[in-house]
């Protein structure tokens, strides 16, 4: 195989015009999407750079085609080849409910420290939405990745390891936790909490957005969402005070106004951020979550746009970087070309800007900004809107590097 190793130089990445590329085809819809979505990715560059730069895709193998070709669900080869290789991509992977095996997902994310999880939610103009002003949303979450109540430390109902946490707590704590319940464990440290609300500020000032809020459930959970709160403010005033006012000083000191280039440092609770959401969107900007409160603001918000086929991501540590929709792998589709491929597509393309290409990037959100405002569109957007062409996943790939 060609192509050239991402390399990371005094804490920078270095990008050859010949980067490896590793991908995840993913499980269920993940076929469909990747095979629409590599093709976009190729056509952009192409177009932009004159043949001058090329990504060079390395397969990596996880989820249901790992396990039939080598017996595991992830190897150690995809790990090692995401350390190795930096700057990977990945369709979705299925994880069952209840018993059965943990999240691939997560575990990448948990095995690689990759603690951000970036989810940009913005309008295209043309999309049917269910609330009446879409285009006042224009938020980023950055979603804490890797602990909070998805570290996987539970304990089924009835096993010795749950009976024994129950007897211990009750007995030396004096509480009363039922005897037949399953336990599962919410670890919230300062480190994850404070790393992850500095990537929130830092991209917040790098992209002159105008504030960042700390979504938490600290009334209730205080010693892990309040904390979270805590902690982040604790980030926000002690390593950049230049740059932020809390909205406290916002109040106090400046009647409301922020001065110019200020970001306001916010934080609302969890159930009071949703329905922000739906009603006063201009208001919020970068929001900084936990991880389960950022799983489901993330979907939601999707929704409020127009849907999960819009929906892209990527989670991002300091160097290492594996770009991932938001959606997971809707198996009722799965092999019938028929989803929409764009939060692969996005994804894809929040990893281009990740590696400087932003020409290419643009062409492809300019390419389906004009598809999807000539109405071809699959199935997802078609339902919503009058007078729509629906079109296949592979023919949607098609419409957007035609309208490149
Ligand atoms: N990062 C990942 O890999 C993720 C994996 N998962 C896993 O995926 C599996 C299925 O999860 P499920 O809860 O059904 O959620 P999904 O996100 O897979 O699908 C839910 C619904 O969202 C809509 N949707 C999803 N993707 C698209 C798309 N590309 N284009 C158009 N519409 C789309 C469909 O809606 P409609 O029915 O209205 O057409 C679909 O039925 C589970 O095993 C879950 O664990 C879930 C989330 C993330
Ligand atoms: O890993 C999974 O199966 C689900 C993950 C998920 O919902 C997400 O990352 O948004
Ligand atoms: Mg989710």
């Amino acid at each position: 195989m060609t192509g050239t190793k991402i390399t990371i130089e005094n804490g920078k990445l270095q990008i050859p015009n010949d980067p490896i590329i590793p991908f995840i085809e993913g499980d269920g819809i993940g076929p469909d999407i990747w095979a629409a979505s590599v093709r976009v990715f190729d056509a952009a560059v192409e177009k932009a750079y004159a043949g001058e730069k090329k990504i060079v895709w390395k397969e990596i193998l996880a989820g249901e085609k790992a396990k039939d070709q080598t017996g595991e669900w992830l190897p150690d080869a995809t790990i090692d080849a995401m350390r190795e290789y930096i700057v990977g991509i990945k369709g979705p992977l299925t994880t069952p409910v209840g018993g059965g095996i943990r999240s691939l997902n997560v575990a990448l994310r948990q095995i690689l420290d990759l603690y951000a999880c970036v989810r940009p939610v913005r309008y295209f103009q043309g999309v049917t939405s269910p609330v009446k002003e879409p285009q006042k949303v224009n938020m980023v979450i950055f979603r804490e990745n890797t602990e909070d109540v998805y570290s996987g430390i539970e304990w089924s109902q009835g096993s010795e390891e749950a009976n024994k946490i129950i007897n211990y707590i009750n007995t030396e704590f004096n509480k009363n936790i039922r005897p037949d319940s399953g336990i599962g464990i919410k670890p919230v440290s300062i480190e994850g909490s404070k790393r992850l609300v500095r990537k929130a500020i830092q991209f917040a000032i790098d992209q002159k957005r105008s504030s960042v809020t700390l979504v938490h459930k600290g009334n209730i959970m205080k010693f892990t969402e309040g904390a979270f709160k805590d902690w982040g403010y604790e980030v926000a005033v002690q390593e950049f005070r230049d740059y932020i006012i809390t909205e406290d000083e916002l109040w106090n000191d400046f009647n409301g106004k922020a001065p110019e280039g200020k970001i306001v440092v916010k934080d609302r609770i969890a159930d009071n951020m949703f329905q922000q959401a739906l009603l006063r969107p201009e208001e919020y900007d970068v929001l900084a979550t936990m991880n389960l409160n950022g799983d489901y603001l993330s979907d939601a918000l999707a929704a409020q746009v127009g849907g999960l086929g819009l929906a892209p991501g990527g989670n991002i540590a300091d160097h290492i970087a594996l770009f991932e929709a938001t959606h997971g792998t809707a198996p009722k589709y799965a092999g019938l070309d028929k989803v929409n491929p764009s939060s692969v597509i996005l994804s894809g393309v929040m990893m281009l800007e990740y590696l400087g290409w932003n020409e290419a990037a643009t062409m492809i959100v300019d390419g389906m900004e004009k598809a999807i405002q000539s109405k071809h569109v699959t199935y997802d957007l078609a339902r919503q809107m009058e007078g729509a062409t629906e079109l296949k996943t592979s023919e949607f790939a098609n419409a957007i590097i035609e309208n490149m």
